[in-house]
């Protein structure tokens, strides 16, 4: 007992242990279904093997319950957590007011971003709004630089010469260049090619991701002492004032010295956020830190997206020569722009299918109770105050009450449903509407990787806008296989987040036919 770590992991067990005793034995919650033991012990022990095995467990749960309508709960260290499952409730979950089910609650519980990115960007998320409004209309405006950035991007990072073939892990390889194609929208030439700045953004992600689920393993009360040991997101903090600092502080004094609409203003998000920011917000610090932020919410979910696609491509390779198809014709008619984009409905598609069979994780729409009295389904479930809750994504993507053959990677199915949608156009004009309820932006009860209802991904727009540019210009221009043939890596599970595995690689050279 020297080492004063036991001491502490001692004193942790105990608190655990107490804290579990007190949650298990809510009797508001007795009449909601349990996944696994409700015993005292053997729920612990399930608890802890919720951390390695979430996806199994939700998925279980999803199965025994309900018939897939309603909600059941899980143990987990410090408390019960609730998965809500079916249309009915889902719809009703996303429907919700932040004052009865809080979507920044129910953030900061399972990634306490008050605590690793400041309360300013938690308490005061402005700029999602931007995203939502001036960003999302001006993706027509912007695509040429997208395209622009596209083709410099792919050239400088895959770096293929003549017919070699060249193998690169996917994950960081992708993450490179969607970090300087978001960044060419959000802070433009030159400094999205700056290679420091573009790497600290990906650090400061990465950095972000791991302190806060670590943070998050612990109870609330303890949280913030646990925050200040291991977060390390100051150092990234300064590289980004060092770096962008130069770029904010001169389009703030253009403001000042020719007001709002200075001519030549870069039409980009920094423009943008500008034109919403108030009084301490309209700060080099503050403005960098919205930006740190954005690139947060963007980087790492859309590199994941883009590289469980590609290991999608490699794996069925027959949908590589009809994407490249669709694309040439598409082009060929109506060029490299955004409206070009909507016509290549098999890219769509497919990117839509890799999201549906790799959502992030077992569970999405994470929302805390806020409302003092609870929050009552229609189906009588009364979640108490206090309680998280979260939809079984995964397990609803695979039910196949929802999708035909749901396990089997259908790249055209939606395109497939699409086309017959259009098919019964003459007949039915309101069930042709469902075409637009199929593409990848499009968000339904049983299609959550961008959520459903208020609080949807504001950013899907331009995530699909950038992917879907990406994914056609790489079936252009280059030739893609697996690694090994018909293998696909494994992806990477902590507790019921589900990535990409991180070291995957495929092998990319010039297109030769
Ligand atoms: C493939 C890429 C992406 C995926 C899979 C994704 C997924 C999600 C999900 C699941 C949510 C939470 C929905 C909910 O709880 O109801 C969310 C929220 C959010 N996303 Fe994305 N996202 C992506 C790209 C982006 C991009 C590119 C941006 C910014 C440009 C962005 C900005 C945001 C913001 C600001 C929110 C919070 C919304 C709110 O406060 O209501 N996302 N995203």
């Amino acid at each position: 007992m020297d080492d004063p770590k036991f001491l502490v992991y001692g004193v942790l067990a105990v608190i655990a242990l107490a804290t579990f005793r007190k949650a298990l034995r809510d009797p508001k919650v007795d009449t909601i279904p349990i996944v696994g033991s409700s015993g005292l012990l053997s729920s612990y022990r399930d608890a802890l093997g919720f951390l390695a095995n979430a996806p199994t467990l939700i998925q279980r749960g999803y199965d025994e319950h309900h018939g897939h309508q309603g909600v059941f709960r899980v143990a987990r260290l410090f408390r019960w957590e609730y998965v809500v499952c079916g249309p009915k409730l889902v719809k009703e979950a996303g429907a919700a007011p932040e004052h009865v089910l809080s979507f920044r609650a129910g953030v900061q519980e399972v990634l306490p971003l008050r605590l690793v990115i400041g309360a300013a960007i938690s308490d005061n998320p402005y700029h999602h709004h931007t995203i939502r409004t001036s960003f999302t209309r001006n993706l027509h405006a912007c695509f040429p630089e997208v395209r622009d950035e596209i083709i410099c991007a792919f050239n400088d990072v895959l770096q293929v010469q003549g017919s070699d073939w060249k193998t690169l892990p996917v994950l960081p390889t992708m993450m490179a260049v969607v970090a300087r194609v978001s960044n060419r929208i959000f802070v433009g030439l030159p400094l999205c090619r700056n290679k420091t700045y573009l790497q600290n953004n990906v650090q400061f992600t990465l950095d972000v991701v791991r302190s806060g689920q670590r943070i998050a393993l612990f109870p609330a009360f303890f949280r913030p002492l646990v925050a200040r040991l291991i977060t390390s997101k100051n150092k990234s903090f300064a590289t980004a004032v060092k770096l962008l600092g130069p770029t904010i502080e001169d389009r703030l004094s253009k403001e000042r010295e020719m007001g709002p609409d200075w001519p030549e203003k870069p039409n980009d998000f920094v423009s943008w956020l500008l034109e919403t920011a108030e009084g301490e917000e309209r700060t080099v610090p503050a403005l960098v830190l919205r930006i740190l932020s954005t690139n947060f919410a963007a980087i790492h979910t859309s590199s994941m997206a883009f590289t469980h696609a590609l290991f999608d491509l490699v794996t069925h390779p027959e949908y590589l020569r009809p994407m490249r198809q669709e694309v040439e014709l598409v082009v060929k008619e109506e060029g490299w722009s955004k409206a070009a984009l909507n016509s290549m409905v098999k890219v769509d598609s497919f990117l839509r299918e890799s999201q549906r069979l790799n959502n992030g994780g077992a569970s999405v729409m994470h929302r805390k109770v806020v409302a003092k009295e609870g929050f009552r389904f229609s189906d009588g479930t009364i979640l108490p105050h206090g309680a998280l809750m979260y939809v079984a994504s995964r397990a609803t993507h695979y039910d196949e009450a929802n999708f035909d053959q749901p396990t089997k990677f259908d790249g055209f199915r939606f395109a497939q449903e699409r086309a017959e949608h259009m098919a019964n156009h003459d007949r039915d004009p309101l069930a042709s509407q469902d075409i637009f309820k199929r593409q990848m932006i499009s968000t339904a009860v049983d299609h959550l990787p961008f959520g459903t209802g208020k609080h949807a991904c504001p950013g899907r727009f331009f995530a699909a806008t950038e992917l879907k540019a990406m994914l056609a210009h790489l079936v252009v221009n280059y030739d893609i296989k697996a690694e090994v043939e018909g293998v696909r890596p494994p992806d990477a599970v902590f507790g019921d987040r589900i990535a990409p595995n991180p070291t995957g690689k495929v092998c990319f050279r010039k297109r030769m036919d």
